[in-house]
């Protein structure tokens, strides 16, 4: 990596801002359901420790959008990473002003302070340049250790790098390293799997794809805007209308350049986004108006796992349905089978789409989780990530 990194820099004495992404899957009750995101972080924050600095964290959660919704505070995430660390961490309620000034200015070697959600502030997404310079006031050097954060331009990603030095931390050196590695020169055949509900996020990438795989798996909520764009009525099921024709030129392009595009065959079909939903398996020309698409059928699964049989490198992002619903678990079960099965080089990344790995326990038969969905995405497509083109050069 032509990067600098924690090793470069000397910290003790001084107070670090890190960048991570603790944005982890949570129940209703706020209960956080998977932790990898922050454990993933620790040999960075123990490190920085170790050698005398003090940490200032800036994080998000969810989509708050601009505004401090409750039900996006961090403060969770606090006291789960100080039972982590073994360390008290104080609670900044605000990521900015003059608090989270007083508290970071107070902070001695070796004290962690967690910022309040950094989406709470639309400037955050923004990139605004007094937003970054304020984030910059809490610190003396900066640290970004979430890659999966990496592909968004935002302002205590990219902008805060204007005012303060930032290098890479040991997660981000890890994840560019493997990421990187197993799509450089893919071993093939090369399949990619893509699933998920972050549908308009990640349909941009499909394009660049397909001129690097052999094979792509469509499944979970991103499959839906393909099928109503092959025709079919989907009820109410997740679709982005607007992606349509772009779903329709997808389909298109894939045949043109001789990509195996695998997208279900079938539906498990339930009449209303609930854990005690009634369901059934259906054909694309039998979803009923009223109801919803939440998983790819048994049809779909056994082709998807027959595709991954030969795979020799497999990445995969996004659960084939609502996995957290035992109802609709099934699709995503299968091809974690397939992945785990095959002797292929995988990667699996993406808060939720850990979270579906560890649920069906088949974490360790992955040769790389990686904490990005999205961002391990846009790497593979092989573009150059914002968050990782504004760290120090060596
Ligand atoms: N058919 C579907 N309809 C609605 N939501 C879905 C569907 N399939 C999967 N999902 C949801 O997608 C979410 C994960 O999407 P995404 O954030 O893109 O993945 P990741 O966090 O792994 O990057 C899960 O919470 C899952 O319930
Ligand atoms: O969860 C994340 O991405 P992912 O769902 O692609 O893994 C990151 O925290 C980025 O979140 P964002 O997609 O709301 O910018």
């Amino acid at each position: 990596m032509n990067k600098k990194s924690i090793r470069d820099i000397d910290v003790a004495g001084k107070r670090v801002f890190i960048r991570v992404d603790y944005n982890v899957p949570m129940d209703k009750e706020g209960n956080i359901t998977n932790d990898t995101r922050i454990t993933a972080t620790l040999p960075t924050l123990n490190y920085l420790l170790e050698k005398g600095a003090s940490l200032v964290i800036g994080c998000h959660l969810g989509r708050p959008k601009g505004q401090p919704v409750p039900e996006f505070t961090v403060a969770p995430v606090a006291k789960r990473l100080a039972e982590l660390l073994g360390r008290e961490v104080k609670f900044a309620p605000d990521c900015v002003g003059e608090q989270a000034e007083k508290m970071s200015a107070a902070l001695k070697p070796g004290e962690v302070l967690l910022l309040e959600n950094l989406r709470y502030h639309k400037e955050e997404e923004k990139n605004g340049a007094e937003f970054a310079e304020k984030l910059a006031k809490l610190a003396d050097i900066g640290v970004n250790d979430a890659f999966g954060v990496s592909h968004r331009a935002h302002a205590s990603v990219e902008g805060v790098t204007k005012h303060l030095p930032m290098v890479a931390g040991f997660l981000m050196e890890k994840e560019i390293k493997f990421v990187g590695q197993a799509v450089a020169n893919p071993v093939r055949p090369f399949v990619a799997i893509i699933g998920g509900a972050k549908v308009s996020d990640k349909i941009g990438v499909i394009e660049n794809l397909l001129k690097k795989v052999d094979t792509l798996i469509i499944g979970g909520g991103m499959a839906n805007t393909f099928v109503a764009a092959q025709g079919y009525s989907t009820g109410k099921s997740l679709v982005e209308t607007e992606k349509l024709d772009l779903a329709k030129s997808l389909i298109v392009q894939a045949k043109e350049q001789g990509v195996n595009l695998l997208l279900p065959t079938d539906m498990v079909v339930a009449d209303k986004f609930a854990a005690d939903a009634e369901h059934k398996v259906v054909g694309l020309d039998a979803i009923p108006d009223e109801w919803m698409a939440l998983d790819i059928g048994p049809k779909s699964a056994e082709a998807f796992a027959k595709a991954l049989e030969d795979a020799k490198t497999v990445v995969w992002n996004g659960p084939m349905g609502v996995f957290e619903m035992d109802a609709f678990a099934a699709g995503t079960k299968a091809v974690a089978k397939a992945v785990a099965d095959s002797d292929a080089t995988s990667i699996v990344g993406g808060g939720d789409s850990i979270a579906a790995l560890q649920k069906v326990g088949l974490s360790d038969k992955i040769t790389h989780i990686s904490t990005g969905g999205g961002a391990s995405l846009e790497y593979l497509e092989g573009k150059v990530l914002p968050g990782i083109a504004a760290l120090q050069d060596k």
